[in-house]
């Protein structure tokens, strides 16, 4: 489902030039839960980055259901990425002034998908939240505002979810709660799993862990 083919990718910093992949190859099938683990700078932030079409690579390609990323604009790419892929990260980025049902439903109105209300109610009393729909981000705990950025990434029916570290900032029990959830979820929904983790519990949650060191992805 996810093909990344002869991938390169380089930083220009003043006149040096940091290397992070020169031809990286990986594939992840349909509903496969992979973890990435690897050193601090060894590259997995800017991996989901060229995933997700953030950053473009220098040479090579990304396939997401056979669909190459090359050919399109900056506007198809952000169009693609809002309807096929769902985000966690690690400090929630949820909007402020929003309160939990309208966090939900912002991908929902970006992809114009029907019921959005009724889906992200739907969704956020699957994370135990209905009794907080109303409330801001700032009335809300870590782990509660990690439900709701879950709620948030599932409500378009994504075929892919990137998690950056999406328990590193909570104590271990909500941090295990938590990951609870969102694996409930992913495995209703049959979506693809990529995750960065510095953790090896959560690591061992997925089918298969990959070391990235020196541009490669090795199996663990
Ligand atoms: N925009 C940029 N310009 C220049 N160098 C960058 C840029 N973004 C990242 N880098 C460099 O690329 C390398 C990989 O960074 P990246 O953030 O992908 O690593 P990481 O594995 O996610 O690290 P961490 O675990 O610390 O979050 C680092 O050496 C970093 O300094």
């Amino acid at each position: 489902m996810l093909q990344i083919k002869s991938l390169k990718k380089s930083y220009t910093q003043g006149s040096q030039e940091v290397k992070i992949f020169e031809d990286l190859n990986f594939h992840v099938k349909k509903a496969q839960r992979v973890a990435i683990m690897g050193k601090s700078g060894s590259g997995k932030s800017t991996l989901l980055s060229l995933i997700s079409g953030i950053i473009k690579p220098n040479a090579g390609d990304i396939l997401l259901d056979e669909v190459s990323y090359k050919n399109m604009n900056e506007s198809e790419v952000n169009d693609f990425r809002a309807s096929n892929i769902g985000f966690v990260f690690q400090n929630f980025h949820l909007v402020s002034y929003l309160n939990a049902l309208e966090n939900v439903m912002l991908p929902a109105k970006v992809c114009n998908i029907s019921n959005p209300k009724e889906k992200a109610i739907e969704l956020l009393k699957s994370v135990g939240l209905e009794h907080r729909i109303e409330h801001l981000p700032s009335q809300l705990s870590g782990g509660e505002k990690q439900r709701v950025a879950i709620a948030r990434a599932l409500i378009h029916n994504p075929k892919l979810i990137l998690a950056d570290e999406p328990s590193g900032n909570l104590d271990e029990e909500t941090g295990i709660a938590v990951m609870d959830k969102l694996f409930e979820l992913i495995k209703k929904n049959n979506t693809t799993l990529i995750l960065v983790t510095h953790s090896k519990e959560v690591a061992a949650r997925c089918e298969d862990t990959y070391e990235l060191s020196l541009g490669k992805l090795n199996k663990c």
